[in-house]
């Protein structure tokens, strides 16, 4: 029998995986049960695995995903980046809700994603400010550990010209983290993270991208789906 290691000797299994239930907590802002404690829990172990190996003191100081987080890795640093590839390869309903409800917004055509892990608790990042993503749509996947507070906070979807513009009432969702359970909506939902209170929360954070969308000549100024005015 031949082997092909996709990344290394992790891997998930079938039985890792939840039943997808998405709840629309907001317009185009879904939650979903995603993986098993236990799934979650090796993914987290298999990151500090690896950290630990590639982690020299010039590589740890180099290692924020992003400019908005001081704490927290690429999974590209790690070697890991096609974990995500596989969780969307097994996820058939998670593709069709891509496609489905943010097709207009190159949810159809996904083909690359930029993925980290955020850390937040007394050795990682406090919150987040206000902000989008640099993606077309994102996967927000709660993998632990225990922590209260640090919730993610919507407020409100806008096009490039509206970004600024004022959260509308009824606009801000305040959303809990929990273990296991995954957060979908459009990078061009704007949203913050409160303060940690106690504990450690790490999340897998997979902005996927669509380079036929980003290719487009840009679209109307104002698309349906910007919540302003
Ligand atoms: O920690 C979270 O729930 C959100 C993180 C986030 O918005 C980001 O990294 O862009
Ligand atoms: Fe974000």
């Amino acid at each position: 029998m031949v082997l092909i290691m996709k990344y290394g000797p992790f891997e998930l299994q079938p039985e890792d995986f939840l039943p997808l239930d998405f709840t629309e907590v907001e317009r185009d802002v879904f939650v979903t049960p995603f993986l098993g404690a236990e799934g979650a829990e090796r993914v987290l172990l298999e990151v500090d695995r690896r950290e630990r190996k590639r982690a020299t003191a010039s590589e740890r100081a180099h290692r924020q995903p992003s400019s908005m987080h001081d704490h927290g890795v690429s999974l590209q640093s790690l070697g890991m980046e096609a974990l995500v590839d596989d969780l969307l390869a097994r996820s058939p309903g998670l593709r069709d809700l891509l496609a489905r409800r943010f097709g207009s917004v190159g949810g159809d055509s996904i083909d690359g994603h930029y993925s980290y892990l955020v850390d937040y608790g007394r050795s990682g990042d406090e919150d987040l400010g206000f902000h989008v993503d640099d993606s077309e749509v994102t996967l927000n996947l709660c993998l632990g550990e225990t922590f209260s507070g640090s919730e993610l906070v919507m407020l409100g979807r806008r096009c490039d010209e509206h970004r600024q513009t004022p959260v509308r009432s009824g606009e801000t969702v305040e959303i809990l983290h929990e273990p296991g359970f995954l957060v979908v909506h459009a990078g061009r939902h704007r949203h913050r993270v409160d303060p940690i209170r106690t504990g450690r929360r790490r999340n897998l954070i997979a902005w996927l991208r669509s380079s036929s969308y980003r290719g487009l000549d840009s679209s109307p100024a104002c698309p349906d789906w910007c919540g302003w005015p």
